[in-house]
């Protein structure tokens, strides 16, 4: 892909409110014992606090009635500290088992993205561009993991204590409590505007980030191009223009903030003036003594921390629950591996329902083991690469499919196995599919590690005879390691060959019901290649199999051909079959053993 015509497509989904809080339930489901007792010590020490303004209005009427002398001054400054030490001792607790559970679930979560990512249908990754993928395993991970300090706190201290003091209030003259109560509008219209403005900001802040990181991302992927095109200077202004875009975005984050901000403060001034208020006219009447005026008021600017930290707190709470709802939406889109025993072209950008099942495959089909049915698909917006193929592979058949380059085998393979989804038509196969494709990954670790990633049970005993079986012992002479022989980036390097073989060997030890075969980079009539066809053999006896047939000597092995050209089926039938029919699979067999002739002549 060129760097210029690299651009975001349609982003990844991002989780609904319910969706997100059935995944956040889900992931918290193990710490309800411990939420319970921080609920009730939070309850508990914000009860505690209360005492101090108590205590303030009683020493107030006492030295106003002229009854206040030294011991009743020192008692109830003892009582004072004493609950100010316990209040202080509860709400640390509160707050720090509320943390850990938060950051335990937070864990939790970033480990499911994680396994999630690895397991993307690979069109919706890059329809989206992967900066989207990286952006929200990182700035939005770190955005939700960062609410911690101000959310925790709020949401475990203050909302108990506005419960609180309101119940205090209510208990000392209920006009305190009506007073506080007549302001509050003030503060439901603040919060109404800010809920209606701060999401759709915030949002639009992060889409800015992942706009940015996908630049930057297709920037350094495609350094070589960039530089090979003179794209250097492009490139810069794009990367500029999207970092401006980022900064606009946050300056209006900021400025809604600001006025969140002034909304609150006028919610203060017109609170502290009412109760102040109801209190002059309480004690002029007689209703309430200036002690009980003043442990209102103390009340009151008790209330106003509180109140304002969860107003504010819903600010940063908004900005996560933004990024925990792209978090979320990307770890509740089936994967591969779930959703497809049965593909259609739903798309899973379309609905995110962390529920998803999948229809078990019809029981009267077991003797089949693949279907498809007018299936097609594109590209993007490219043209037809597949066009109305039927297919059905008999259980323990082993099916190759031939044809020119371009033909369209290597995108038949991805559909059938389910890495990509198909515009049109249906595609059946076994729960159990794996597939070696043309770039054979090796993981930086160790040899076992390697080969054991799609089957963690296996025992060394396990894997040495799956590397006998697939002719790749002699990995094991890599090092004296042996298996421990560390491979991959900075390890010891592997040929192309080698990593073919540990490909095989692993797809033998995950035992698939169906394994696919696109692997091309041997070159036919080597050593290698006869080999591999070897190690391709073992690998399918006793499974269903399909081989993308880069070498004919494969196809005439196979059960069935299946000849492709231009995304459509145009032959079908045993080796001798197409050859007797003398049609394109006899041609192209011709040409391979004239081929095959000047290669052993050479
Ligand atoms: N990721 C992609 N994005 C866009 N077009 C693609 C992509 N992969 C393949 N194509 C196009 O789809 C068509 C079919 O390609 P495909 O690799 O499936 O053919 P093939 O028969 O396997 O070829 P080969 O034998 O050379 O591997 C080609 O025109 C190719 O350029």
């Amino acid at each position: 892909m060129s760097v210029a015509s690299a651009t975001t497509g349609q982003a990844l989904p991002v989780a609904g409110g319910r969706a997100t809080a059935a995944e956040v339930r889900r992931l918290s489901r193990g710490h309800r014992l411990r939420l319970a007792a921080v609920g009730v010590v939070g309850i508990v020490s914000t009860a505690v606090d209360l005492i101090p303004p108590v205590a303030i209005g009683y020493l107030v009427d006492r030295v106003r009635a002229g009854t206040a002398d030294l011991g009743t001054v020192l008692t109830v400054t003892a009582v004072m500290a004493l609950s100010g030490v316990l209040g202080a001792a509860g709400t640390a607790v509160a707050i720090v088992h509320a943390t850990r559970v938060y950051h335990a679930v937070l864990a939790a979560l970033r480990e499911r993205l994680v396994s999630r990512a690895m397991l993307l249908p690979q069109h919706l990754v890059e329809r989206a561009g992967t900066g989207d993928l990286i952006s929200r395993s990182s700035d939005d991970v770190t955005a939700v993991a960062d609410a911690a300090p101000a959310v925790i706190p709020a949401l475990t201290v203050s909302a108990f204590t506005i419960v609180v003091s309101l119940g205090g209030l209510a208990a000392l003259e209920w006009p305190y409590a009506a007073a506080f109560a007549v302001v509050l509008p003030v503060y439901a219209l603040a919060m109404r505007w800010y809920l209606r403005t701060g999401p759709r900001v915030y949002r639009a802040e992060r889409a800015a980030m992942s706009a940015r990181a996908q630049q930057i991302l297709e920037s350094q992927r495609g350094y070589a191009t960039v530089l090979g095109f003179g794209l250097a200077e492009r490139r810069h202004r794009t990367v500029l223009t999207d970092s401006w875009g980022v900064a606009v975005q946050s300056l209006r984050a900021r400025t809604v903030l600001s006025m969140l901000n002034a909304r609150l403060n006028l919610g203060e001034c017109l609170s502290l003036a009412a109760v102040l208020v109801v209190g002059f006219v309480l004690v002029d009447h007689g209703s309430s003594t200036v002690g009980g005026a003043t442990t209102a008021m103390l009340l009151v600017l008790r209330l106003l921390g509180p109140v304002n930290q969860l107003l504010f707190v819903v600010d940063t709470l908004q900005s996560a629950l933004a990024s925990l709802s792209r978090v979320i939406g990307v770890v509740t889109i089936p994967t591969v591996d779930a959703a497809d025993a049965t593909t259609t072209p739903t798309d899973p950008m379309d609905e995110v329902d962390p529920t998803h099942e999948v229809d078990p495959m019809d029981p009267a089909d077991t003797a089949t083991a693949v279907r498809l049915r007018e299936v097609a698909f594109r590209y993007a917006d490219g043209p037809p690469v597949l066009d109305g193929i039927d297919l059905d592979i008999p259980d323990g058949q082993h099916l190759a499919i031939v044809g020119p380059s371009g033909a369209g085998k290597t995108t038949l393979a991805a559909v059938i196995a389910g890495v990509r989804r198909p515009d049109d038509g249906t595609v059946t196969r076994p729960r159990r599919t794996a597939v070696i494709t043309q770039e054979v990954h090796v993981f930086a670790g160790a040899l076992r590690e390697n080969l054991t990633l799609a089957a963690p049970d296996a025992t060394d005993r396990d894997i040495r005879a799956a590397l006998e079986t697939t002719g790749a012992a002699d990995l094991l002479d890599l090092s004296a390691d042996a298996l421990d022989t560390v491979v991959g980036t900075g390890g010891h390097p592997l040929t192309d060959a080698q990593a073919q073989q540990l490909a095989l060997a692993r797809l033998f030890l995950a035992d698939p019901e169906l394994a696919i075969l696109d692997e091309a980079t041997a070159e036919a009539g080597s050593a290698h290649a006869e080999r591999l066809d070897r190690a391709s053999e073992a690998v399918l006896a006793g499974r269903t199999g399909i081989v993308i047939a880069h070498r004919l000597s494969q196809a005439a092995t196979c059960d069935r051909i299946v000849v492709m050209d231009a995304g459509r089926v145009i032959e079908t039938g045993t080796h001798d079959e197409l050859l007797t029919a003398g049609g394109t699979y006899a041609r192209l067999w011709a040409v391979w053993q004239a081929g095959q002739h000047i290669s052993a002549n050479r």
